[in-house]
């Protein structure tokens, strides 16, 4: 099992201090893990995400939902958060997300494009912000420089910064693909290269037998592949992300591997809301099953 860093050894100003121990000690299981809900699916995808449960198109649903489920906290767009959040400011925390894009165009150019800021995030109360980076990407150079832009605003107003780090383009689908080893390892490194707080990455794939290459021959093994994406991001914290739909036993075989290589947590949204309120909080109560195990220090 890999160990976990801890706040302490994060070099965190007061203010980012303040609100990652307010994240992970006043709420969820209140132990350093994290379990939080992403809920900015309606922009990344479009309404077709709430097809499987209706209801989850209601922004107040979700809310009422994440709360019910005690997460850390909700990941969502400044449009949601301005109409939603009012009600449940103070209860469970928020994690502005300041980008995010359509997945109308293609994606061999990605490019998430900022709006909303830090100063927004202040505003409505938030404990973190979210930027998504989309590593590999033709547009990295712009990606960069709005990142750069936001990572030093959340320096200055204290507010931890979590970074979806997501490769995309056609130079990563060339290497391997957006969830290889490669890839998820190489995007972990470049948000912690970049200051992220927190790095949110999809649960990689280990290399496959007939198509490797050296150094990563010895990436076998689901486990292998995320213990290294965790070692690759040092010290910024890991959030797995949930993806697309799966059956429970994959998912909570994924949220154990991701702890047991040193992760914060999880951060599922679909794979939470694409089914009835009863159940959604019977999945979560078997994911903090697994987190309890791994406290942090
Ligand atoms: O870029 P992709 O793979 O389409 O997915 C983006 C979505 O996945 C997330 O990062 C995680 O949510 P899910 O658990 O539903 O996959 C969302 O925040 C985001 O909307």
């Amino acid at each position: 099992m890999q160990k976990r860093a801890s706040l302490n050894e994060l070099g965190l100003s007061t203010g980012k201090k303040a609100r990652l121990r307010r994240i992970l000690f006043d709420h969820g299981l209140r132990n350093g893990t994290a379990l939080f809900l992403p809920y900015d699916q309606g922009l990344e995808h479009g309404p077709r995400d709430f097809f499987a449960n209706p209801k989850a198109s209601d922004p107040a649903y979700i809310m009422k939902l994440a709360v019910a489920g005690e997460f850390n906290g909700v990941a969502i767009q400044i449009g949601l958060a301005e109409k939603f959040f009012w009600d449940y400011a103070g209860e469970i925390p928020l994690i502005l997300k300041l980008n995010g894009k359509t997945d109308i165009p293609s994606d061999a150019a990605a490019l998430s494009p900022v709006h909303a800021s830090v100063e927004d995030a202040v505003r409505l109360g938030a404990d973190a912000v979210g930027y998504t980076l989309y590593v590999g990407s033709p547009a990295q150079e712009t990606d960069f420089a709005q990142y750069r832009q936001i990572r030093a605003d959340a320096e200055r107003l204290g507010m931890p910064l979590v970074v979806w780090a997501y490769p995309r383009g056609e130079a990563i689908e060339a290497k391997g693909g957006k969830d290889s080893f490669y890839a998820v390892d190489y995007a972990a490194r470049v948000a912690s290269e970049l200051g992220a707080d927190v790095v949110k990455v999809n649960f990689p794939h280990p290399a496959k037998r007939d198509n490797v290459k050296p150094p990563y021959e010895e990436i076998f093994s689901p486990q292998q592949a995320i213990d290294g994406v965790v070692r690759s991001a040092n010290r910024t914290l890991v959030l797995v992300s949930g993806g697309s739909k799966a059956g429970d036993d994959t998912m909570y075989r994924k949220a154990e591997q991701a702890m047991d290589a040193g992760g914060l947590g999880l951060i599922f949204g679909r794979n939470v809301w694409q089914r009835g309120y009863d159940e959604s909080l019977a999945f979560v109560d078997a994911l903090k099953e697994i987190l309890v195990q791994h406290p942090s220090e």
